[in-house]
């Protein structure tokens, strides 16, 4: 293409670092491409997420993109509503990062030598329900704001800890000031935390193909169908409890062959009778092929084990 492609990002440290990776591998391929700064609401606001609501990361880069400022946007695919936005196409999904959340406590502590009634910050309902679940006697409470203004709550002794997305931390450069990498056994992670969403429009047909062909991983792009697939029939919104997680594991077919499997486990928060919270569970595997039928089939079974499909943000 001999235009220059303008590939929209949010300002932050993380989507600017986020972005500049998608770029750099779209201009080895010998495309021109200028990044462009937008801001949206959910960088100006400080009040909390699951007050906001879903999207406000993501809805100034669709619409930029909608109207012809930009011709590509770079999303945390976990930060996109689960609902496909008319006339955008996601053409790529990049080889994800590790999609663990990550501890960063005071003093190198983990989560087991944390005392009891140690206090962690976490704006995000998934963490916080499965932070309590783990029985360690931690508090919970809300914060919001960019990685630097979180870890800076421990730094300056606010908070014994905070709880990340292990890829962001690897994005802004700061992964030696995690002191856990906390094992999903423990707290599944954000359906499609860790992976990037490349949008270009449904009819930029030459946009589309330039972002399939330098950027689309296969494994990470089943996964992730999968994970927000079981986001999507619970009816959840990004900051809901819900937590999944898909494996891409190898396993032998009947003729001896090698093939690639996915091995999805989720977790949804439910509040028994008497206000407690209670992990529901679930895991199932499948083909690759089949990733949003086995997200969609893994949610109905926690349904069925009695998660309720919270109506809106926060719920
Ligand atoms: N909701 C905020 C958000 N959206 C994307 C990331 C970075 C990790 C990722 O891309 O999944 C984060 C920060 C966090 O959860 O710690």
């Amino acid at each position: 293409m001999t235009k220059t492609i303008r590939i929209g990002t949010r300002g932050s440290g993380l989507a600017l670092a986020q972005t500049s990776t998608i770029a750099e591998r779209i201009e080895r391929s010998g495309q021109r491409v200028e990044i462009v700064t937008i801001s949206t609401p959910g960088d100006r606001s400080s009040a909390p997420i699951t007050e906001i609501g879903v999207g406000v990361f993501t809805s100034a880069l669709r619409e930029a993109l909608t109207s012809g400022e930009i011709d590509v946007a770079v999303h945390s695919y976990k930060d996109l509503p689960t609902t496909p936005e008319p006339g955008l196409v996601i053409a790529g999904v990049p080889e994800r990062e590790d999609p663990r959340d990550a501890l960063i406590a005071r003093d190198g502590l983990s989560l087991g030598e944390l005392p009891p009634g140690s206090v962690i910050g976490t704006g995000s309902p998934r963490r916080a329900a499965q932070l309590r679940a783990l029985g360690l006697g931690l508090e919970v409470t809300g914060i919001r704001g960019n990685i630097d203004t979180r870890m800076r709550k421990v730094a300056d002794g606010e908070l014994d800890g905070v709880v990340l997305a292990r890829a962001g931390l690897a994005r802004v450069g700061r992964l030696d000031e995690i002191t856990e990498t906390i094992d999903p056994i423990q707290m599944l992670p954000a359906p499609a935390q860790g992976a990037l969403a490349v949008e270009c429009r449904a009819d930029d047909v030459d946009v589309e193909h330039l972002i399939a062909s330098t950027v689309d991983n296969k494994a990470t792009r089943a996964a992730v169908t999968a994970e927000r697939a079981v986001l999507a029939r619970l009816e959840a919104g990004c900051s809901a409890p819900v937590g999944a997680l898909a494996d891409v594991v190898e396993d032998l077919a009947d003729d001896g062959s090698v093939v690639e499997r996915l091995s999805l486990r989720g977790v949804a928060a439910t509040e028994t009778e008497s206000g407690a919270v209670d992990l529901l569970r679930a895991s199932a595997t499948g083909e690759l092929a089949d990733a949003e039928s086995l997200g969609r089939e893994l949610a109905v079974e926690l349904l069925d084990l009695g998660a309720s499909a919270p109506s809106g943000p926060g719920a």
